[in-house]
């Protein structure tokens, strides 16, 4: 009788705190009055999934929240300054975390140039995140993605609350592109394609895989690889010194917050490629790699492998890991180790 009503009370626990993380999905955007943080914020708002929306910035974060405050759906949008709380104040609660937060690409430069800048504003922002929403999923957008990504996961460890399955890095863009531009050269609705991109998030480390697509032709057409691997550096170019990709991104980064959101809120078979902590290549001393990832309630649920590669694939996929090798991740984790921080 006892141990029925004790089944009974939990079970009725357990379907309250499903219910209320179904209905308060607090979301936090760092780095929220810029190029990528105002659409981004905007697009959340307009997701009715999020129940509370907070935006901080070194500047303007209050701005963008009072008048993004004014669209009239249910979400309760605050803006936030780095006031001494600001910054944790903005965090506390946050189911998803995202960090567009660093500086952008100029005309001539590589992700990995802006390393110098964002690997400090990342790792900082990853101490205020362990700190104030440890059990956060924390989505990373800030540049290079290969190497922010180990920076938050080495100061996550540092302060003893990492959890490899809450941390992604967000290389949805890729798989936008992918589907683009297919799309164009196959005359097709692009939300039909559905290329899987693997790897990392710059030059040769994104992988597109068109063999496991319905254009298997497509594998080998150097104009539509280079376009997939370097579409940021065409954005680049024509904002010519205005910075990179802001919309598109925005418009990636809502995509996969609304994933994860579905998924944590019960929906199966919820897969994304992303860049987390994964086992595909740690035997080859990488620890980080984007495959398509299925999203679950805790995060990651499943890590899929990369599948069958054409020939020519696996040459891109070995001059990646190559690359995540000897330069990304390592340089991440090192920064952590030599520049610990306050
Ligand atoms: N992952 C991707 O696919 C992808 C795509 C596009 C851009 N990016 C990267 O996203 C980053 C942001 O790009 P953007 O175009 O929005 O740049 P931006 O300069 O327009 O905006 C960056 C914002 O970050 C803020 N900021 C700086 N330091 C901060 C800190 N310590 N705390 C909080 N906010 C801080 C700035 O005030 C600014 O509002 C860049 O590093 C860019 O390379 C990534
Ligand atoms: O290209 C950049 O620097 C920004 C971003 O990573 C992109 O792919 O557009």
């Amino acid at each position: 009788m006892f141990a029925a009503r004790r089944a009974l009370t939990g079970a009725v626990q357990r379907r309250a705190f499903t219910a209320s993380a179904r209905d308060l999905s607090k979301v936090t955007v760092l780095g929220a009055a810029g190029g990528i943080g105002q659409p981004l914020s905007l697009l959340l708002k307009l997701n009715p999934r999020v129940t509370d929306l907070a935006l901080y910035d070194i500047r303007g974060g209050p701005g963008v929240a009072a008048d993004i405050s004014h669209i009239n759906t249910k979400s309760k949008v605050t803006g936030y300054d780095p006031t001494p709380t600001g910054l944790a104040s903005a965090l506390k609660g946050a189911e998803i975390v995202l960090i567009p937060a660093g500086v952008p690409r100029k005309p001539g430069m590589t992700r990995d140039d802006l390393f110098n800048t964002n690997a400090s504003i990342v790792r900082d922002l990853a101490k205020a995140a362990a700190e104030s929403a440890p059990d956060a999923n924390i989505l990373v957008i800030s540049n290079p993605v290969n190497s922010t990504v180990p920076i938050v996961a080495e100061i996550f460890k540092a302060k003893g609350v990492y959890n490899p399955k809450r941390l992604f890095g967000v290389t949805t863009l890729d798989v936008v592109r992918a589907s683009r531009f297919v799309s164009e050269l196959k005359n097709t609705d692009p939300v039909d394609e559905n290329i899987t991109v693997i790897g990392g998030h710059s030059g040769v480390t994104i992988v597109p895989l068109f063999s496991q697509s319905s254009h298997p032709d497509l594998v080998g057409d150097a104009t539509l690889l280079n376009r997939v691997q370097f579409g940021g550096d065409e954005v680049v170019k024509a904002k010519d010194g205005a910075g990179s990709a802001t919309l598109s991104m925005a418009m990636a980064g809502a995509r996969f917050a609304e994933s994860l959101l579905k998924a944590a809120q019960g929906e199966k078979g919820v897969v994304e490629p992303t860049f987390v902590d994964s086992p595909l290549y740690k035997d080859q001393g990488i620890d980080f790699f984007a495959s398509k990832v299925e999203l679950g309630p805790n995060g990651v649920e499943k890590i899929h492998d990369v599948g069958k590669l054409s020939g020519e694939e696996q040459k891109l996929l070995d001059a990646c890991l190559a690359d995540l090798k000897k330069v990304n991740i390592s340089k991440g984790v090192a920064f952590v180790a030599e520049n610990p921080g306050k």
